[in-house]
């Protein structure tokens, strides 16, 4: 059994495009990202998968569940992180979360305390005293609280500074390493990269591709810096596998996608004063998707 399937899921807002045709699965035990630019449909996606609102067309299951008709079910079994967090502003911290958790059953007093602790968080404090980042704390803390067997957060870093936003990945990968499935939504690439198996990219309401991780940053897609000598003419790579280049002078930069042994034959004709071959980071990868 899939811990998240979608089957052609599509939810438009009247004539406004929403998502279309959105089909992907994620593993039991997987850490999936859900990656786009603004306004891709990240958010209507995760918000139709908790029934939020209703798809147009399409279905999708989680843990077998339907999410229109099992909606109370899959609830129980999902911890959810909004993209923005909305409160009632007069409680304390510790009291909302104690509220919210008490709907799964027996709050885990130490577990709120002990994940307050490592994001600092003082639990005793009122909602509308709270920073934009500490609110964010809350809302990890309320999703992480009843241990569910999914985590879906949407845009969970936002507002954390560098140094939280590495406890929070040092949290998610501990829950990780129990067994959790993990969903979230990012439009930062790099942190994407850091902690998940696969990812899909959304653009525009369409899925453009799923890939894992490894295969993306892996050894297809290499950033190579050819520098020529100053009396090369304007020259000319005739190499299939080329999928963005640029030219300052005799330094050509490329992201290439192909085999490295036909770069090299190429190279042998070229008169050729520097060579540089790296690893290009997942936003260099995913420009070329997004520019197609
Ligand atoms: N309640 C709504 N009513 C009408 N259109 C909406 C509504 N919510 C979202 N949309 C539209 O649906 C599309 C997808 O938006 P969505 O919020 O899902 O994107 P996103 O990838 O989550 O981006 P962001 O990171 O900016 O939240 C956008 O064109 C947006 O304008």
């Amino acid at each position: 059994m899939k811990a998240v399937e979608l089957r052609r899921l599509t939810k438009n807002y009247g004539k406004v495009r929403g998502i279309r045709d959105i089909t992907f699965s994620i593993e039991e035990g997987e850490v999936f990202g859900f990656i786009g630019p603004n306004g891709a449909g990240k958010s209507t996606t995760i918000r139709t998968l908790l029934n939020f609102i209703h798809p147009t067309s399409g279905e999708a299951f989680i843990f077998g569940k339907d999410i229109v008709r099992d909606t109370l079910e899959i609830r129980r079994m999902v911890g959810y992180l909004p993209a923005e967090v909305h409160y009632y502003d007069d409680m304390k911290a510790g009291d909302l979360l104690r509220y919210s958790a008490g709907f799964y059953g027996p709050v885990d007093e130490t577990r709120m305390k002990v994940l307050a602790e490592r994001m600092n968080l003082d639990l005793r404090r009122k909602i509308e005293g709270l920073s934009f980042g500490n609110r964010k704390k809350v809302g990890i803390i309320q999703a992480l609280l009843h241990r569910p067997r999914l985590l879906i957060l949407d845009e969970p870093t936002g507002g954390l500074d560098p140094l939280m936003q590495h406890t929070f990945f040092e949290i998610l990968s501990e829950e990780r390493d129990n067994g959790t499935t993990i969903f979230f939504s990012s439009h930062i690439l790099s942190e994407v990269q850091k902690i998940c198996d696969r990812v899909a990219i959304i653009r525009e309401g369409e899925l453009v591709q799923v890939e894992t991780v490894s295969n993306l940053t892996g050894n297809r897609f290499k950033n190579v810096t050819i520098v020529l000598d100053a009396t090369a003419k304007d020259y000319e790579l005739h190499l299939s596998g080329i999928i963005h280049h640029e030219r300052s002078g005799h330094e050509y930069k490329l992201l290439y996608n192909g085999d490295i042994k036909d770069l090299l034959q190429e190279l042998r004709h070229v008169p050729l004063v520097d060579l540089r071959i790296e690893e290009p980071s997942l936003e260099e990868v995913f420009i070329h998707y997004y520019e197609r």
